[in-house]
């Protein structure tokens, strides 16, 4: 069973037809994984959040699959449990959407809300996209820092303020002052491949957090 989406109003429907390739996409999933979500993936955490977590996109086997941002595969094991440790969330997480989890101050948007193939949106489906990611800032209004997972996620988070990606440029752990006294911190992806590979650890993730707290929490 999927949770509502604290955004449910900004949400785009089940059959978005914005981006051709990615309803392509979704209709071959439907044929295979007739029991998989596979439809935009809603956001998910504390409508009254001062952390808003920006991700890129849903996961194949992940949230394409549960409906929920960053779990059902590996892709949110580092996220979820920095987020615990942090106080960021209660309850215990699993695969199931059904497991009670909850966010605290803290709420997961994707930068695209459909799967990708290959996990790569292309800058069309970004852009086309993005009045999604504004709208739910917008909709948002105690958020006072970010925390952008990736360069593609920094890069649209950017966009959504109006700012020029080339005047912002990303590094992990760089802070970036946005319009309106907001704080965009940045982060590697907490992807599998990151992780194992050693370029995100959990305390290079831990201190991206760390700086989140102490500034805007
Ligand atoms: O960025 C990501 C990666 C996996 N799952 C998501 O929802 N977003």
């Amino acid at each position: 069973m999927l949770m509502e989406s604290p955004l449910a109003a900004t949400e785009p429907s089940r059959d978005c037809p914005r981006c051709p390739r990615l309803v392509a996409f979704r209709r071959e999933c439907r044929a295979e994984f007739p029991d998989w979500w596979n439809a935009p993936v809603p956001a998910f955490g504390d409508p009254g959040a001062w952390l808003g977590i920006i991700g890129l996109a849903p996961g194949k086997h992940g949230a394409n699959r549960t409906g929920r941002p960053f779990t059902g595969d590996y892709a949110g094991d580092l996220l979820y449990a920095t987020l615990g440790k942090f106080g960021l969330s209660s309850g215990t997480y699993a695969a199931d959407p059904g497991d009670g989890l909850r966010l605290k101050g803290a709420i997961i948007l994707n930068a695209v809300k459909c799967l990708p193939p290959e996990n790569k949106p292309t800058p069309q489906e970004m852009n086309t996209c993005r009045p999604f990611l504004e709208t739910q800032i917008s909709a948002l209004p105690r958020l006072r820092a970010f925390i952008t997972l990736g360069l593609i996620a920094h890069q649209s988070t950017l966009r959504s303020f109006g700012l020029k990606p080339s005047h912002h440029k990303f590094a992990h752990g760089a802070r970036h002052a946005l319009p309106g006294g907001q704080v965009l911190f940045n982060s590697y992806h907490c992807s599998r491949y990151n992780t194992n590979t050693g370029r995100l650890t959990a305390p290079m993730f831990e201190d991206v957090f760390r700086m989140a707290m102490e500034t805007a929490a």
